[in-house]
């Protein structure tokens, strides 16, 4: 069977004890795209995100990547096969250079173990300077800003820039989808105009690779993605381009509801 899907959810659930956290969840995404996740706090966004890379394993449904079955796969397998992410809270190693963040997110798809970098040593040395000049491209591409200050800490870094260095991390995997958790948290407007450029430059850069994006941002919901999922109680409720799902009555009604429950 022809497929152009690069990710299909099939029916995808968990359930914690009474709670269906996420409730047979159909989506296909293609590749090229950008996908928004947006719905109220609980809904059950960052749970989809934790059975799609393998944190948590499904109760019921299928994750295929290009038609092949990852359901239940580890973490680590999974980002093997080609799906990136970054999360809610920052995950960088803050004494470690700008350069040497990006090069942790190869490891997964570099050969040198501990083994040979003590009884090869040569080789381990060319596989990491091959790693760094593979690092300093992507760098290059994310931002000529952060290239030029590649061997400052990363703990050093302003809100943006650690934002921007994730994703660089997360190109280093070589994937074919990057899933980012609320990447404009905390950023001001013209922060948020860099992120969605730096998210178009990065697609340009990479024929085939999309990206599926938590975000409660509505200035960027708005603008970037092609698709805008919507997700309440675990299930989704819409999808479609934002201009026509944003008039959604039962779009209109979950985002209500949540502002009843915030000002009660
Ligand atoms: N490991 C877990 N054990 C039990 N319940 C969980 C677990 N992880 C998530 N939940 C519950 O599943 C539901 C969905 O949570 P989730 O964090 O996915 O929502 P979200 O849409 O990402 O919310 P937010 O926008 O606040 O991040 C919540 O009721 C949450 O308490």
């Amino acid at each position: 069977m022809m497929s152009t899907a690069l990710l299909d959810l099939k029916g995808l659930g968990i359930r914690f004890g009474g709670l269906v956290a996420v409730d047979g969840v159909d989506l296909t995404i293609r590749p090229s795209t950008i996908t928004c996740i947006i719905g109220p706090n609980g809904a059950g966004k960052s749970t989809l995100f934790n059975l799609i890379t393998g944190i948590y394993r499904p109760t019921s449904g299928q994750v295929l990547l290009k038609g092949e079955d990852i359901t239940g796969q580890p973490a680590y397998r999974i980002a093997e096969k080609g799906i990136a992410r970054t999360f809610q809270s920052s995950r960088l190693f803050d004494d470690l250079s700008i350069l040497d963040n990006v090069i942790i997110g190869m490891h997964a798809r570099t050969r040198t173990g501990v083994l040979t970098a003590l009884l090869r040593p040569a080789r381990a040395k060319r596989e990491l300077e091959a790693c760094a000049v593979e690092a300093e491209e992507i760098l290059r591409v994310i931002s000529d800003e952060l290239y030029q200050r590649r061997y400052e800490p990363a703990g050093i870094l302003p809100q943006a820039d650690r934002r921007r260095l994730e994703i660089a991390r997360a190109l280093a995997l070589k994937p074919q989808l990057i899933l980012l958790d609320e990447p404009s948290s905390g950023m001001d407007d013209r922060d948020t105009a860099a992120l969605m450029a730096d998210i178009r430059r990065v697609m340009a850069d990479r024929p085939g690779l999309s990206f599926l994006i938590i975000e409660h941002d509505m200035r960027l919901v708005a603008d970037l993605p092609e698709t805008v999922v919507v997700i309440d109680y675990g299930k989704k409720i819409a999808e479609g381009p934002f201009a026509e799902v944003r008039l959604m009555p039962r779009v209109q009604q979950a985002y209500l509801g949540q502002k009843a429950v915030e000002h009660a």
